[in-house]
């Protein structure tokens, strides 16, 4: 932990036992005046009592940092009433300074730790969507880390809110031992609990140089790599930047391409699988289900833009561009799956961005590119992707496939060695190379340099 996060923390700690000073004073002022009479007739002893009061907080901080999970079974439920009592207290105050307030603003505590949960009618000429533009502002009344509103039921709305940010601590990518369901698990959402994301859809992770969209592929590739080594999946990883990032793991790809013309090969390659496949299918089969004769293609790509914008071929690109444009359009009820990254998410660098179903937004240079990575509801609903820290790769939002308001969410971090291990340990049965395309202006001039050869 830095310097500067152990201040803020024992600055938070400072807060809380103000705030809780403040509070118990308005509620039971009574038992304060007792309490500060005690001390004051003890104040012979103040000494001792000050190094007895000091030795609990720095056990206290102690126990919190060197096992969180103990100290916050005992402390959480006391600290989440404490919380839900000043939310009582505020909550009128809040909601007129938000510009929500009504005449009768009832509130009901659902629960308490380890979130806050708020449930309150709706009054006439209130809606959903107000409470959710007011979202950030209602976050900052309550000083809590992050906020989630949602409709219950038809006249009700719910308000989250957690106080801790388990987010803001790096942890480690997971490796399962088999692939349960149509999801993967990434990481962790804003509340502590598995962030999984579904493998059906066409995903599109977007985030700037160093957002640490790496975490998210790997963490992706990881939860599919139980069914890699049974044959049901197969990886075809496209990754121009020389193949840094997708030969670190080579063993689970099935096919590996690393420049422009094996790209448009490889992707060319899977188009006639596809259309094989619907052949097949059709009349018979409305979607696919993964097994070791028909497997699920996934194709990674690394930076979708070096395939569709930055290539100096301009036929290589269109090509790259068709076959991209056939896979995500016609791919999921076959059993063809894009998942790719991207740094720049405007549309003239990818043309095909409205095909992909499923999005990613890592941190992004600003509100522009978070609306149009996530869509303009998410962000006036808090997916501020342009306001993530750089101290938090891998941190972003996701808006869940179910609908409904978008979710913070972290991924593992993928060391080296675990992307090696794992490509050992999980390593495909099936591995194939690619032989690039030539384009045609370069078959054009071969044929012409022979013809002159011939003269
Ligand atoms: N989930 C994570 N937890 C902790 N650190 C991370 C996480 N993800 C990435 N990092 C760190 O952040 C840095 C940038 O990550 P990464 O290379 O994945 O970003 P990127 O978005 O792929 O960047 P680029 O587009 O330039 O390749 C790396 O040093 C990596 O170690």
């Amino acid at each position: 932990m830095t310097l500067s996060k152990t201040a803020a923390t024992a600055w938070s700690e400072t807060r809380f036992w103000v705030n809780l000073l403040a509070w118990l004073s308005k509620r039971h002022p009574g038992h304060v005046v007792v309490a500060l009479a005690l001390v004051w007739l003890a104040w012979g002893s103040a000494p001792t009592a000050i190094a007895v009061a000091g030795a609990f907080m720095v056990v206290a901080r102690s126990w919190m940092l060197l096992r969180p999970g103990s100290y916050w079974r005992l402390a959480g439920p006391i600290v989440g009433r404490y919380r839900a009592q000043i939310a009582r207290l505020e909550w009128v105050d809040a909601l007129a300074s938000c510009g929500l307030a009504n005449e009768r603003p009832a509130l009901r505590v659902v629960s308490r730790w380890p979130r806050l949960v708020l449930r309150t009618r709706l009054a006439g000429g209130q809606t959903i969507a107000g409470f959710e533009q007011q979202a950030e502002a209602l976050r900052s009344c309550f000083g809590a880390s992050q906020i989630r509103v949602e409709p219950d039921g038809t006249r009700d709305v719910r308000i989250s809110l957690a106080f801790e940010d388990v987010l803001g601590e790096p942890f480690a990518a997971t490796v399962p031992r088999r692939v349960r369901g149509a999801s993967v698990v990434i990481g962790r959402e804003w509340n502590g609990s598995d962030w999984a994301l579904p493998i059906g859809p066409h995903t599109l992770v977007a985030g700037c140089s160093g957002s640490g969209k790496g975490a998210v592929l790997w963490s992706f590739v990881f939860g599919l790599a139980p069914a890699v080594r049974d044959s049901r999946i197969q990886l075809h990883g496209i990754d121009l930047k020389g193949g840094m990032e997708i030969l670190m793991g080579r063993g689970l790809f099935t096919t590996v391409a690393t420049s422009q013309a094996e790209a448009v090969a490889l992707l060319e390659l899977l188009v006639q699988w596809l259309q094989r496949r619907t052949r097949q299918y059709a009349g018979h089969v409305r979607s696919h289900e993964p097994t070791t004769d028909d497997p699920l293609h996934v194709i990674v790509i690394d930076e979708l833009a070096a395939l569709t914008a930055y290539s100096i071929d301009r036929e290589l690109q269109r090509r790259a561009d068709v076959a991209l444009n056939i896979l995500l359009s016609q791919g999921r009820a076959p059993g063809f799956v894009v998942f790719a990254c991207l740094q720049d998410p405007r549309k003239d660098v990818v043309p095909a961005r409205g095909l992909f179903t499923q999005m990613v937004g890592l941190r992004l240079k600003d509100s522009s590119e978070s609306t149009m990575v996530l869509g303009e509801a998410a962000v006036q609903a808090g997916a501020h992707c342009h306001r993530l820290s750089v101290d938090v790769p891998g941190t972003g939002y996701v808006v869940p496939e179910a609908g409904g308001p978008p979710v913070k969410v972290r991924a593992g971090y993928a060391s080296d060695e675990l992307i090696r291990e794992t490509a050992t340990m999980f390593a495909t049965p099936t591995t194939l190379s690619v032989l690039p395309v030539r384009p045609e202006h370069q078959r054009r001039g071969r044929r012409a340099d022979r013809a002159s050869d011939n003269v």
